[in-house]
């Protein structure tokens, strides 16, 4: 099983930060399509994945692949425009590596987005979820194997895994800006992929109480709770899974793109609007 000592994942960061003046401590991953979230960062200092020894390089289209430093109303960030899945091949502990680097340049709350599909019938195409839990159906786990202490405990909680203060910020902000239609909050599965889901998997997801599904977030949620981060969750609701059988319609990468890019306007401001009012000295 592929792996990475602290020291590994120490020298990545140090690698990072001796090329870049920024020193953030807030990192924000971008799901698909929601790249367009970097057009927002001034100040950029910009480092391709493909320049960062041991970096897992995205392999899907929408996800460009560089990690953005710069500044973000007024607060330091890096952004990583592109994220890999699992279902691309690479171990949990790789997709989990960018996540440690951040922790080991200093990064103290994450922002992890994605592009999902809406479970819950009352959420409708281009509409935002904000996570308030995760199921994780996806069958692996970036903490299998020897535990550092020094990135976490052996067995870490998980049941309080996204900040319920950011939580009610974020909804608080989509009010003041007109957004409370189409910001909701929930519960988002992980399934490994990259099928899309069957009927049966959804309806089964719909009864555990389940409100969007994708195929990413929940690796770099856990190994972030497990190095004592402070996480905040948003999914892009960029299609309405199919839950009758025999359906002519079926779910595709193109219109999740294609929500992306149109719906980004939205996402960006909220994102924005959440992090001018973070309090960083934490
Ligand atoms: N029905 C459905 N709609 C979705 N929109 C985005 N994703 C997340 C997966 N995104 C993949 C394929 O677009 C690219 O990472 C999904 C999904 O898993 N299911």
């Amino acid at each position: 099983m592929e792996s990475f000592t602290y020291e590994d994942i120490q020298q990545i960061a140090n690698d990072i930060l001796s090329k870049v003046k920024c020193r953030p401590k807030l990192g924000i991953i971008c799901g698909s399509g929601l790249g367009k979230l970097a057009d927002m960062v001034e100040d950029r200092e910009v480092i391709p994945y493909n320049e960062i020894p041991g970096f897992p390089i995205s392999t899907v289209p929408g996800h460009a692949g560089k990690l953005i430093f710069g500044t973000l109303r007024n607060k330091s960030v890096v952004l990583m425009q592109g994220r890999v899945h699992c279902y691309e091949g690479y171990s949990p502990q790789k997709i989990a590596l960018p996540v440690r680097t951040m922790k080991l340049m200093g990064i103290k709350v994450l922002f992890v987005t994605n592009a999902a599909g809406g479970i819950n019938r009352n959420f409708n195409v281009g509409d935002m979820m904000v996570i308030k839990d995760h199921l994780n159906l996806s069958g692996v786990n970036p903490l299998v194997g020897i535990n550092d202490e020094r990135f976490g405990p052996r067995f870490p909680p998980m049941s309080r895994a996204y900040d319920i203060e950011l939580r009610k910020l974020a909804l608080s902000i989509a009010k003041e800006m007109g957004f409370a239609d189409l910001v909701h909050e929930g519960v988002y599965s992980m399934m490994l992929g990259p099928n899309f889901e069957t009927v049966t998997e959804c309806r089964l997801i719909s009864i555990a109480g389940v409100d969007a599904t994708g195929m990413s977030t929940v690796p770099e949620v856990i190994v972030a709770k497990h190095c004592g981060m402070t996480v905040f969750g948003m999914s892009l609701i960029t299609n309405k899974v199919i839950m009758e059988y025999d359906q002519d319609a079926t779910a595709n990468h193109e219109e999740v793109l294609e929500t992306g890019e149109k719906s980004s306007r939205y996402t960006q401001q909220l994102i924005a609007e959440i992090v001018g009012r973070l309090d960083l000295d934490i």
